[in-house]
């Protein structure tokens, strides 16, 4: 039996355009069936596509894509778009390597108009475009779909600043499903709620039915869409939300998985021809009863069964979880720790500490360049913020750093999470600019451990012996445990000591090297713990060999190679120098072992590396 009969009909927008109300209602339950079923062989962000299969359906049965533009916030929820969108027959490599990306890209499909993984650009985005219409005297839509997480990032609010007060084809869809990754935070959410539980709201504007029923129609064509819009129009006379403050019409809220409803609220707004804001309500995770039951364990899942809902593999204890509890253990003795997260707590390790230490925990929403002022502002007031991030979203945050903790010397401690490559998510999401982007930072301290001891004890140094800004860096995953460290407090450990060739590495990969010279006997090995500032007598000491090979995992524009060589060169060293890193420029999408592999950063890559150097000459 044919499970998809109505999806198998649809390849493009126009056959979505095409289907009757009925065979519609099962064109998206077999989309969620379509969802689960390969998202489960894939992993990927289920539950926020689950929530928007039937919003995504009534924008494409609407406007035309890619003549109208579609910009998707964040860019996770934007499965169905894709299987309306002629890519459903690619799902099965969803994030996988060379396989469909997880989020919209522009140079995979005419009709994902901007590319997206980092939160809160959407308006900018589309205002952006919507500016670009009219310039080019053309009457196309540009769509914002954010999220209500999404809104609690600065950018959001930047854009409805600057196209509130615009008269371009500007519509912004919320996404309200009270959820970010859990549940959303912050006074915007509350206003969201307050905004469907209080009819209050919106009964200012029931008074204005007689006033608008007395208004003249122009012609008989608008006739029926001004009375569909009544609601429109009202806000437009009776300014009460935000939304409307902020000069854009306001329609909503709008039950998100009620096609008809959905397709009437889009065409008013597309009638409008000016700013709207259209709220829809959702369910995240909705169809799937697991999602629906916990939406975050299912926000973004890996490969998972099912029947039963569990995921393939059973989870060990990730460097997040080592440093989540190793912070709350050092809260626990110390008054002033206090533990920041922008919207990221699960996925940082911070639950513990949230539990344990409530007054101390600060969920800022999607909101990093926020959160390392506030941290930077606690700790003018004497406290320790440690701001937990990841290293991919740590990049908004550069002048903050720069300019708001570092020129005062403010003691920050930022946990850098998912250092490193991170594999499925791709390119928006790589964490290997981070070490380039701190270290041009004057007075920035940068730790990288490889081992969970490590973490805890350069955590510990992070905390109580570092001043200024302080970094520790730690990638995606688990403690390799191939090198056991004799002394996780070290700034740097000379091993395998002897000959003239020395392989110098850190973080995840030091495992590897370490393993391939047990094996290969190459030379002796150095290991850097704390990579930035490196001490004047470590460069002297590294001066002493006559052949280095530098190996590590980020990418080689501002690398702590480059540095190290520039070192050198200053002292006078005049040696064989080879600097392994990821090439400059961005990385794809992919298994982090294959990319390793590709890189030669592996241990057979290394062992390569070194046969070349040292071996084979
Ligand atoms: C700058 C930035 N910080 C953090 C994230 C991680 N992140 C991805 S989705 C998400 C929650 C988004 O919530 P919402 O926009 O409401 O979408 P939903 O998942 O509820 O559909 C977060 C915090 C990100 N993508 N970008
Ligand atoms: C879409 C997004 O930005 C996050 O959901 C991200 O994919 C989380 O990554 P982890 O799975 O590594 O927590
Ligand atoms: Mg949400």
């Amino acid at each position: 039996m044919n499970r998809y009969p109505i999806l198998d009909r649809v390849n493009s927008p126009q056959d979505v355009k095409n289907l009757n109300r009925r065979d519609l209602k099962e064109f998206c339950s077999e989309v969620r069936e379509f969802l689960v079923e390969h998202v489960s062989k894939t992993g990927g962000h289920l539950a926020s596509n689950l929530g928007v299969v039937e919003l995504t359906t009534a924008l494409h049965r609407v406007f035309d894509t890619p003549w109208d533009s579609i910009i998707w916030d964040v860019g996770h929820q934007c499965y169905t778009h894709k299987i309306i969108t002629g890519r459903k027959d690619r799902f099965d490599t969803l994030r996988q390597p060379e396989g469909l990306s997880g989020f919209p890209k522009p140079d995979e499909s005419p009709h994902d108009a901007f590319v997206a993984g980092h939160s809160s650009t959407s308006i900018s985005a589309a205002y952006a475009i919507s500016r670009a219409n009219q310039m080019s005297q053309s009457n196309s839509h540009a769509i914002a779909v954010i999220g209500d997480g999404a809104f609690t990032g600065g950018m959001a609010y930047e854009a409805l600043n600057n196209a509130g007060r615009s008269r371009s084809n500007l519509i912004i869809v919320l996404n309200h499903n009270a959820m970010s990754i859990g549940r959303n935070v912050g006074a915007f959410a509350r206003y969201l709620s307050a905004i469907r539980l209080q009819p209050g709201y919106l009964r200012l504007k029931d008074h204005t039915e007689t006033v608008l029923d007395h208004i003249p129609l122009v012609g008989k064509p608008v006739k029926r869409v001004v009375q569909g819009s009544k609601t429109a129009l009202k806000n437009v006379l009776y300014h009460s939300t935000f939304f409307e403050e902020m000069g854009f019409t306001y329609i909503g809220p709008v039950d998100g998985h009620d096609l008809k409803a959905l397709e009437k609220a889009f065409t008013q707004a597309k009638l409008l021809q000016r700013p709207v804001f259209v709220h829809v309500e959702t369910t995240k995770g909705k169809g799937y009863e697991f999602a629906e039951k916990n939406p975050l364990v299912y926000h973004g899942i890996s490969k998972f069964d099912v029947e039963t809902g569990n995921p393939d593999l059973p989870e060990e204890d990730s460097f997040s979880v080592v440093f989540g509890n190793y912070l709350t253990r050092l809260a626990d003795c110390d008054d002033k720790i206090c533990a920041i997260t922008a919207a990221m707590k699960q996925g940082t390790g911070l639950t513990p500490f949230c539990s344990k230490h409530r007054n101390r925990f600060f969920d800022v929403g999607i909101a990093e360049q926020h959160a390392v002022t506030f941290a930077a502002g606690l700790a003018s007031k004497g406290y320790v913020p440690v701001f937990a991030v990841y290293a991919t979203f740590l990049q908004r945050a550069y002048d903050q750093i720069l300019h708001d903790a570092a020129i005062e010397r403010l003691h920050v401690v930022l946990a850098i999470d998912r250092a490193g490559l991170v594999g499925d998510d791709g390119e928006t999401h790589q964490g290997v600019y981070d070490v380039s982007y701190l270290t041009s930072i004057p007075g920035v301290t940068v730790y990288s451990p490889s081992t969970n001891e490590e973490l805890e004890a350069q955590l510990y140094k992070a905390v109580y012996e570092t001043k200024g800004v302080a970094a520790v860096r730690y990638p995606r995953g688990c403690d390799k445990k191939v090198y056991r460290a004799e002394d996780p407090k070290a700034d740097y450990v000379f091993l395998a000591e002897g000959g003239q060739n020395l392989a110098v590495s850190y973080g995840r990969i030091f495992h590897d090297l370490y393993a391939a010279n047990e094996e290969g006997r190459f030379g002796a090995l150095l290991k850097l713990n704390k990579l930035n500032p490196l001490p004047d007598e470590l460069i002297e000491k590294i001066a002493s060999y006559e052949s280095i090979v530098f190996f590590e995992e980020v990418e080689q524009n501002g690398s702590i190679g480059e540095h190290l060589l520039l070192l050198l060169s200053q002292i006078g060293w005049k040696g064989r120098y080879r600097a392994v890193s990821l090439p400059n420029g961005f990385f794809k999408q992919g298994k982090v072992p294959q990319m390793l592999r590709e890189y030669r950063l592996d241990k057979d890559g290394m062992m390569e590396i070194l046969r070349e150097e040292w071996e084979n000459r």
